[in-house]
């Protein structure tokens, strides 16, 4: 599991810690853990640093001393020659670092602009400085964060640092792993960097489900004496004349999953047409433990919500019912939005929510008083009470016409099988999103391959041996 904090969280923290070990000694393992972590930096070659005025700045410092020592050159490029961390700058200085007034054509560069101090949005040099690293060529490694985001909601409102990877210190930072933020740190989650932060770390903010998570999950296998009723049934009322695929789909995310039945409602044509291909599937109401709704629905949604509501059972609500919602929902739910639907709920533009998806999904989280899976490239789920997870497994290939479909059903059987929503989410998207990759590696594929990728999929991640989950 990766944990990402806010900045507040990481100064209570930073402040415990130091209170045993001293600030300094905090800075001075930040700075050989960096060095360490640019290992692959030739001896002979030339760092750039571009150094700020606080302490990120004092880290990527004092790493330059120990570049240094291993014959790497290092120019340092200062925000502001009279606002610089003193005794870092004397050390590089010292240890043979030169000074630049601008960058050049160096190969690599470090971003210490700004750490978790920044306001977001850099302006004059700084503004230049970050623009540089958009356009160069240089490996450009953030130092913390990627100077100019915003630290806490990984939202990139103005102009920040570009870099192709970045080193954290203590904990992942929000923005390192949700938003517009992460890719401008490099896309993969930092290297993180260990200076005792841990035992004084409260509890994450968010977090991301990985590839070797499968403990939860493990406790809902069948056992021996399960049989298909206690695998939970799932209901599915999905699909209408006009999007007949939706119904096909989302019944075969829903067969992927933990539940040991599926029931379909829907008009007997297409009941008909989803048992020709699904033979397992069995038409008609009848008592289920989840309901799935929305995916291609048709214009009696709203009445099909409704009585899907009625059960009393968790649901996931998706597509066309979620404009039906009542509010709050009354019933475990989770709402499987992506951003230009969550826009229409929320009534602000789909830029909007895709410039800070968390903050967002929140909203609606509390609005509703349900989970709220927000689809998208780095999906982000929030529970209604606060907890809030990102999902980094997939590929851009996965944009491709019925996946969501196939995914709503797939988070429906988790419920079905006994995981809350918030779980049920976490999960479905990792999954969902593992299945994408492993369906082709490198290549298009279509939504009924995600769906037929998923239980190999949740065999191996329930074995341990899930390994290729991402192909961004
Ligand atoms: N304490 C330790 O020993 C450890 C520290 N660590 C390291 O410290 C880093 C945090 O350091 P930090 O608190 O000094 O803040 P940092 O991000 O360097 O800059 C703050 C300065 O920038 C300025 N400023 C901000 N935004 C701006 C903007 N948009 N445009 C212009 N100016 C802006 C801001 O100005 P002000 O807001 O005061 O006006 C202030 O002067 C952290 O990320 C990690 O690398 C860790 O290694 C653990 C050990
Ligand atoms: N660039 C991307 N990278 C990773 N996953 C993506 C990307 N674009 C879309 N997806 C995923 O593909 C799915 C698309 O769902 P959705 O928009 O509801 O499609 P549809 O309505 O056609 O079923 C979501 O799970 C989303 O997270």
């Amino acid at each position: 599991m990766l944990n990402a904090h806010t900045v507040a969280q990481v100064r209570a923290a930073e402040e415990r810690l130091a209170a045993e070990t001293g600030w300094d000694a905090l800075m001075q393992r930040a700075a050989r853990g960096l060095a360490d972590a640019l290992a692959d930096v030739p001896a002979g070659a030339t760092v750039l640093v571009l150094v700020g005025p606080g302490n990120n700045g004092g880290d990527a410092l004092f790493a330059a001393t120990h570049l240094l020592a291993r014959g790497v050159r290092v120019d340092l490029a200062l925000l502001d020659p009279d606002a610089v961390h003193a005794e870092g700058l004397a050390a590089a200085e010292a240890a043979g670092a030169g000074r630049v007034s601008s960058p050049g054509d160096q190969r690599w560069c470090l971003d210490a602009l700004f750490g978790i101090g920044a306001r977001p949005g850099l302006e004059g040099r700084a503004g230049e400085w970050a623009d540089w690293t958009h356009d160069t060529d240089a490996h450009v490694v953030a130092v913390d964060v990627p100077s100019g985001v915003a630290v806490d909601t990984g939202a990139t409102p103005g102009r920040h640092v570009r870099a192709d990877r970045t080193v954290t210190f203590g904990t992942l930072k929000v923005c390192s792993i949700v938003g517009h933020a992460a890719d401008a740190g490099g896309g993969e989650p930092p290297t993180l960097v260990d200076i005792g932060l841990g035992p004084h770390l409260d509890a994450p903010t968010v977090t991301s489900l990985e590839a070797t998570d499968a403990e939860l999950l493990r406790r809902h296998v069948p056992g021996a004496a399960s049989h298909k009723y206690a695998r939970g049934v799932v209901g599915v009322d999905a699909g209408s004349d006009a999007y007949a695929g939706a119904a096909h789909l989302c019944v075969a995310g829903a067969q992927s999953g933990l539940a040991g039945m599926v029931r379909f409602v829907g008009s007997d044509t297409l009941a008909a047409r989803v048992v020709d291909r699904a033979p397992e599937v069995v038409h008609g109401r009848g008592r289920v433990q989840a309901w799935v709704v929305g995916p291609g629905a048709g214009d009696d949604v709203a009445d099909q919500l409704a009585a899907c509501l009625d059960d009393d059972v968790p649901l996931v609500v998706d597509a066309g019912a979620l404009e039906h919602l009542p509010r709050p929902v009354g019933v475990p739910a989770l709402l499987t939005p992506h951003a230009g639907e969550l826009a229409r709920l929320l009534d602000v533009e789909r830029e909007t929510v895709e410039a800070d998806p968390l903050e967002h999904a929140r909203q609606a989280a509390a609005h509703w008083d349900a989970t709220v899976l927000l689809k998208g490239a780095r999906t982000v789920v929030v529970a209604p009470d606060g907890r809030a997870a990102v999902n980094l497994s997939g590929t851009p290939w996965l944009g491709t016409a019925g996946s969501g479909d196939v995914l709503a059903g797939f988070a429906a059987s988790l419920l079905a099988g006994g995981l809350d929503p918030f779980d049920a989410a976490r999960h479905a998207a990792l999954l969902h999103g593992a299945a994408g990759v492993r369906a082709n590696p490198g290549g298009p594929f279509v939504a009924s391959d995600v769906a037929a990728a998923l239980p190999q999929t949740l065999a191996a991640f329930l074995a341990g041996s899930l390994e290729q989950v991402r192909a961004w």
